[in-house]
């Protein structure tokens, strides 16, 4: 199977199921930096990106808006001084879809 970040986002819709907890282990080994959280309720991926500055946290910040706006399928992204916080979920199911870990692990790519 093509790395997770190769592989294709689907069109998420409504009724599109969320990752079990098996899928989930299995997608995690991809993204080992990323976190499981849990907010309202709400299974997210999160993992905060370190920086000399903020302008390259700005960089970057723009850089996971494009893939973002190439996927159609958006993060949260908190950007400060010297760091950028970015959080995946998939709003539609109120929750994690595989989509959320392809984006993650091409976030990861962004930021190599
Ligand atoms: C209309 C638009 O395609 C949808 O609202 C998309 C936009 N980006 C999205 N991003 C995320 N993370 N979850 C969604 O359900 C979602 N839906």
């Amino acid at each position: 199977m093509a790395n997770l970040s190769q592989q294709t986002c689907e069109a998420c819709s409504i009724d599109a199921p969320r990752v079990s907890e098996e899928e989930i282990a299995q997608y995690k080994q991809d993204i080992p930096e990323w976190q499981i959280v849990e907010r309202d309720g709400i299974m997210q991926l999160e993992r905060v990106f370190k920086f000399p500055n903020f302008q390259q946290a700005l960089d970057f910040t723009y850089k996971v808006g494009q893939l973002a706006e190439e996927a159609d399928h958006h993060p949260a992204l908190l950007t400060e001084w010297g760091k950028v916080t970015v959080t995946w979920w998939s709003h539609k199911i109120k929750g994690l879809h595989k989509n959320d870990f392809i984006l993650a692990a091409r976030t990861d790519e962004v930021a190599a």
